[in-house]
């Protein structure tokens, strides 16, 4: 079932599309179509006791991240009242002063993809404006985690006055931090591996979180984006958006799909370390936001990826001697520095 916006003026020629991390591919036309290729996966089976019922949930979620690198979560279990605190934190971070919010800049945060992302700053797709969004990241604290017993606070950096935005933002962390865990097991067995062969990479994760706000956008699709084209860094990231809609998501063909809002859902994406280490058998699929919705559109992206100390190897059961190994081996703290330098200093974040 196609439909094609009408709403936007875009083109329809054939262009190419060129990423950061190198990749170059053919869009069929810059405007989005409604389609049922993103499916939504019950996953309450992953509490399941019983591994047939958690292997029925991994091989839905094996189709879906082979075909198009995305999926709806329902049923995760992760108690709503975490996300309405963590959009009511972002929203009163966003409502302040842009010089209080430029206290926290991210180019005063070297090597790291934390801190303040100011509002049209960079155009990621090369569109003529500069993408339409703002936003704040921070990322894994051993000391908030449940797992840990260290202090570390990590390297984010916080306001001084804004009380309850850290608290609200690490608990709906925590709660995303535990899901994705579990998830990846679940992941393991999507990859035909033994459930436990990624404990090792999880004590530690490298996860991070990002709100972020993307006023109602006036101009066209070909002059800019809320946030253009581009695809994650670490293994799959965890998207709770708001009912405003505007996550689009390209799809092998070429054509740009809506990731309409699906209530209580999560859009969990496959991203560029986990396409490594699965030699390409997920696809790190590429997506962008407009927002056309008449509203101000918020979201929370939770990027989990792998302990950074821990190599990038692709998995046995996505190598052969028909397939060797893609990807020189690094480790995804590398991979993740690299991206990050990357995007900073190409000022693309
Ligand atoms: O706002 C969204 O729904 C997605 C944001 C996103 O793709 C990103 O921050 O990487
Ligand atoms: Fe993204």
């Amino acid at each position: 079932m196609l439909e094609t916006d009408t709403t936007t003026t875009a083109t329809t020629t054939t262009t190419p599309l060129r990423l950061q991390n190198g990749q170059v591919l053919e869009v069929k036309s810059n405007s989005s179509v409604e389609a049922d290729e993103i499916p939504i996966i019950d996953v309450a089976g992953i509490y399941s006791e019983d591994i047939q019922v958690r292997k029925a949930v991994a091989e839905q979620i094996r189709e879906a991240c082979h075909r198009i690198g995305f999926f709806y979560a329902i049923n995760h279990g992760v108690d709503p009242k975490y996300s309405e605190e963590a959009f009511h934190q972002a929203k009163r971070f966003f409502a302040q002063p842009v010089e209080k919010k430029l206290e926290l800049d991210t180019a005063n945060v070297p090597d790291e993809y934390f801190g303040y992302f100011p509002m049209e700053t960079n155009s990621r797709s090369g569109a003529k404006k500069k993408d339409l969004m703002e936003a704040f990241n921070f990322g894994y604290a051993a000391k908030e985690d449940p797992w840990s017993t260290s202090d570390d606070e990590g390297n984010s950096v916080w306001p001084s006055d804004l009380p309850g935005f850290r608290e609200g933002m690490y608990q709906y962390h925590t709660a995303l931090l535990m899901f994705a865990r579990k998830m990846s097991r679940i992941f393991a067995l999507a990859l035909h591996l033994p459930e436990d062969a990624f404990d090792d990479y999880i004590k530690k994760p490298d996860a991070a979180m990002r709100i972020l706000h993307y006023p109602q956008q006036e101009a066209s699709v070909d002059d800019q984006n809320g946030i253009g084209a581009h695809t994650d860094f670490e293994c799959f990231t965890i998207v709770t958006q708001d009912d405003s809609g505007g996550l689009e998501v390209l799809s092998k063909s070429g054509q740009w799909i809506r990731a309409k809002p699906v209530p209580g859902s999560f859009v969990v994406n496959i991203a560029d370390c986990f396409m490594r280490q699965t030699n390409d058998f997920f696809v790190s699929t590429v997506h962008r936001v407009i927002n056309k919705s008449g509203r101000e559109r918020y979201s929370i992206p939770f990027f989990y990826g792998f302990d950074r100390t821990k190599k990038l190897e692709a998995v046995p059961t996505c190598v052969s001697a028909d397939n060797p190994m893609r990807y020189p081996i690094m480790t995804s703290g590398e991979y993740v520095l690299w991206r990050a330098q990357l995007a900073k200093g190409a000022g693309t974040y």
